[in-house]
C-alpha cells in the first residue's frame, strides 16, 4: 500500500496507465486547461533574484493574442505588439480577472488559505501557453536553485520528518517530496543531452540519481499523485458543472466530456475509490492550530516560488505549487476556522493549476513505473566512463579505513617490547601477529 493512502503501487500504476494517463494527456492539449494566468515577474520577498539559467530554454514564451481564448480576455485592454511575439522573460498585462465570473458559472474570487498569490494584482499577470513551455531541463542549478529547496525543507517543512512529527506535517513533507520528485523526473524524462547539436533526449542515469535511487523518493510521489487524485475525485459533482468556455464549443463540450470520464471512470471508482483518507487529519485536540500553522507553512512556500530564478522553472513551480494549494483547499476546505460547511468555489486558475498537476505527477509516475525495474542494468551501460571509478584518484572511504590500520601497524611496529607477549605462538611478539 501506498502509505497513508488506500491503494496499492500496482493499482495506481494500472488504473494510471489504462484511465488516468490517457484522458488527462488529451485534457491538458485542451484550449481551457491550455492557458495558465500566472505573474511571471520575480519579485522575491526573501533574497534578490540572483539566480541565472543558462539556457535560452528557462525563460517562457508567451501568447500572442489572437492565440488565447476570447473569453480569457480583457476587453477593455489591447496588449501591447510586445506580446504578439515570443518574448524571453518579459511580462506582459493582459489579462482582466473579472471576466473569470462571466466565463465560469458560480466561480467567484474567493481567496485561497493555502496559498500566498494576490490574483487581484491583474496588470502583472500575463497568460502562458502551457504547451509552448514543457517542463523539462533548463540549466537552471548551483546555490539559487538550492536555497530554494533548502529554505522550503528546513524552515517550512522538516526534511527528515521524526517519529514524533505528526501525521499532518509529515503529509506536508511528503507532499513537497512528491512534487520534488515529479520536477526531477520531468527534468530526467526530458533533457538537453548535447548543447552543442540541441539534442535532447532521457537521462536515466539522473533519474536514478535523484529519484529512483531513494525509495522514499518514489513513494512520496505515489502519495502525491494519490492526494491530489482524491481532492479532484471529491470536487467531481463541482467540476462537472463547471462551465469550461473557451469560446470554442466543440473544444469546450470535449473538455467537459473528459473531465466526467476522468472522475467517474468506472475502474478508478472499483479500483481506487478513495485514493487518500483526509477524514483522518487534524483530528488531536489541536487540530485547528496545526491547520493554521500548516497553512502558513505552505503560503511561505507559495511565495518562495516568486523567487525561483528561471523563468520556466518559475511558472511550473507556481502552477504545481497551486495545484496542491487548490487540493489542499478542496480537502480540508475551506479556512483554519474548519468552515466545513462552506460551500466550495474555485476560481478557473485553481482547476487549470489542479488538472495540469494531476498531468505532470500522472507523467511521473509512469516514467518511474516504466523505467524502475530495469534501470540498474541501464545507466551500468549508459554511464560515460568517466564515472566509472577513477584509480588515479584515492578512494575516500579506502583511505578513512586503511589510514587508522596504517597508524595502528607502525605503533606496533615500533613498539615491539612493550607489546611482546610470552603466550603468542612460537613466542612472536604480538606485531608479527598484527
Ligand atoms: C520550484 C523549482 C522548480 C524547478 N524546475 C526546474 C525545471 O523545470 N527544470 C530544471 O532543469 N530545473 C528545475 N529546477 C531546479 C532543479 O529542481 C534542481 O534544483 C537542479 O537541477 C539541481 O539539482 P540537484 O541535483 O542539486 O538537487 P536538487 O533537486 O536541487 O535537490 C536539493 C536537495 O534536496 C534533496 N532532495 C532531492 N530530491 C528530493 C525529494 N524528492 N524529496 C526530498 N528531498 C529531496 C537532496 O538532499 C538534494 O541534495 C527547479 C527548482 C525549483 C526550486
Amino acid at each position: 500500500m501506498v502509505e497513508d493512502c488506500c491503494c496499492d503501487y500496482e493499482t495506481v500504476d494500472s488504473i494510471n496507465e489504462e484511465v488516468l494517463h490517457p484522458i488527462l494527456q488529451d485534457l491538458v492539449k485542451l484550449p481551457f486547461f491550455r492557458y495558465f494566468k500566472v505573474k511571471l515577474w520575480c519579485d522575491c520577498p526573501f533574497w534578490p533574484d540572483d539566480g541565472m539559467c543558462r539556457l535560452r530554454d528557462c525563460s517562457v514564451c508567451e501568447c500572442p493574442e489572437n492565440e488565447f481564448p476570447e473569453p480569457f480576455k480583457n476587453p477593455y485592454s489591447g496588449l501591447s505588439p510586445d506580446s504578439m511575439i515570443c518574448q524571453e522573460g518579459k511580462p506582459q498585462a493582459a489579462v482582466d480577472k473579472t471576466l473569470d465570473n462571466k466565463v465560469f458559472k458560480g466561480w467567484v474570487e474567493t481567496d485561497n488559505p493555502w496559498t500566498s498569490d494576490d490574483e487581484t494584482d491583474n496588470n502583472e499577470m500575463t497568460y502562458v501557453n502551457l504547451q509552448l513551455n514543457p517542463e523539462r531541463y533548463t540549466g537552471y542549478t548551483g546555490d539559487s536553485a538550492r536555497r530554494i529547496w533548502d529554505s522550503i525543507y528546513k524552515e517550512n517543512c522538516p526534511k527528515y520528518p521524526s517519529e514524533e512529527l505528526c501525521h499532518e506535517k509529515k503529509v506536508l513533507y511528503k507532499l513537497i517530496s512528491g512534487l520534488h520528485s515529479s520536477i526531477s523526473v520531468h527534468i530526467a524524462y526530458d533533457y538537453l543531452l548535447d548543447e552543442s547539436t540541441n539534442s535532447w533526449g532521457q537521462n536515466l542515469p539522473l533519474l536514478y540519481d535523484r529519484v529512483l535511487k531513494y525509495p522514499e523518493r518514489v513513494q512520496n510521489l505515489y502519495f502525491t499523485y494519490l492526494f491530489v487524485l482524491r481532492a479532484a475525485t471529491k470536487a467531481a459533482d463541482y467540476l462537472e458543472q463547471a462551465e469550461y468556455n473557451t469560446g470554442n464549443p466543440e473544444d469546450d463540450l470535449k473538455t467537459q466530456s473528459l473531465v466526467k470520464q476522468l472522475l467517474y471512470h468506472p475502474k478508478l471508482r472499483s479500483a481506487c475509490p478513495k485514493p487518500f483518507d483526509e477524514a483522518k487529519l487534524w483530528k488531536g485536540e489541536n487540530g485547528p492550530e496545526l491547520k493554521q500553522e500548516i497553512q502558513k507553512q505552505f503560503r511561505n512556500i507559495s511565495a518562495i516560488m516568486d523567487c525561483v530564478g528561471c523563468e520556466k522553472c518559475r511558472l511550473w513551480g507556481k502552477l504545481q505549487v497551486l495545484g496542491l494549494g487548490t487540493a489542499l483547499k478542496i480537502l480540508f476546505s475551506v479556512d483554519g476556522d474548519n468552515h466545513l460547511n462552506q460551500p466550495l468555489q474555485l476560481q478557473r486558475n485553481e482547476v487549470i493549476a489542479l488538472f495540469n498537476l494531476l498531468n505532470r505527477l500522472s507523467e511521473s509516475v509512469k516514467f518511474v513505473h516504466e523505467k524502475g525495474s530495469s534501470i540498474e542494468e541501464v545507466i551500468k551501460e549508459q554511464r560515460p566512463p568517466t564515472v566509472q571509478k577513477d584509480a588515479s584518484k584515492p578512494n575516500l572511504k579506502l583511505v578513512l579505513f586503511v589510514f587508522p590500520v596504517n597508524v595502528a601497524v607502525l605503533f606496533f611496529a615500533f613498539t615491539p617490547h612493550k607489546f611482546a607477549s610470552s603466550d603468542s605462538p612460537a613466542g612472536l611478539p604480538l606485531r608479527c601477529r598484527v
